[in-house]
């Protein structure tokens, strides 16, 4: 196989995740931006966490949402935990990795926030840790996972709202989840400004 056909490879791979991601996802993905909305409304806002590529996605959304997506609007209220590397790293070298996230919940969390729980696996030690402080603090959790939702999918409440994306390749899992974000921050500007 040459190089080109192993592209190939990967721009079918994720067109079909992407394919099979649609035929079950958009309802939940309209849930979970009308909950971010619903926080926003009511003085709340969104702790995102996530390791690797997931806390680069963190990051992203954050941004998105503090700056602006596609239209002018006022900024929205959210916070990376995955972006203060001296948080991370006393929290890590101080307690325990597992920790850095569960911690800034605790310190920034209150009953009308939201966590943006992002896993590709569901089962990162740390992203868990973030779900149980956010459940401590009576926060709603969405979390991005991928295969088969792992632990995470388990721990969840009635209340909290999953997006699994249930193939099994990371970087699959990856490209859907940044589609995901992206169709959330459409659906928020939308109910926000209204528009096409
Ligand atoms: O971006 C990638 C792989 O595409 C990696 O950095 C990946 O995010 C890291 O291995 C993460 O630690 C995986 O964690 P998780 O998605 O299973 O929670
Ligand atoms: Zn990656």
């Amino acid at each position: 196989m040459d190089l080109i056909d192993r592209v190939n490879g990967h721009f079918l791979d994720s067109i079909a995740a992407k394919q099979q991601a649609m035929d079950i996802l958009p309802p939940a993905v309209a849930a979970a931006a009308e909950r971010m909305v619903a926080c926003f409304m009511n003085e709340g806002k969104i702790l995102a966490c996530g390791n690797g590529g997931s806390a680069a996605d963190a990051q992203h959304f954050a941004a998105e949402m503090v700056g602006r997506f596609e239209k002018e609007r006022p900024g929205l209220a959210a916070i990376s935990l995955a972006t203060d590397s001296s948080a991370l790293t006393a929290i890590g070298n101080d307690y325990d990795f597992d920790m850095v996230f569960s911690k800034q919940v605790r310190a920034l969390g209150h009953q009308n926030d939201l966590l943006l729980a992002i896993s590709t696996s569901g089962n990162s030690a740390n992203v868990i840790e973030a779900i149980y402080a956010a459940h401590e603090r009576g926060m709603g959790v969405i979390a991005l996972t991928g295969k088969d939702g792992g632990k995470i999918a388990e721990l969840l409440g009635p209340d909290d709202i999953l997006l699994n994306v249930p193939v099994e390749r990371t970087a699959r899992i990856q490209e859907v989840h940044i589609l995901l974000i992206h169709a959330m921050c459409d659906a928020i500007d939308y109910m926000l400004l209204g528009g096409e």
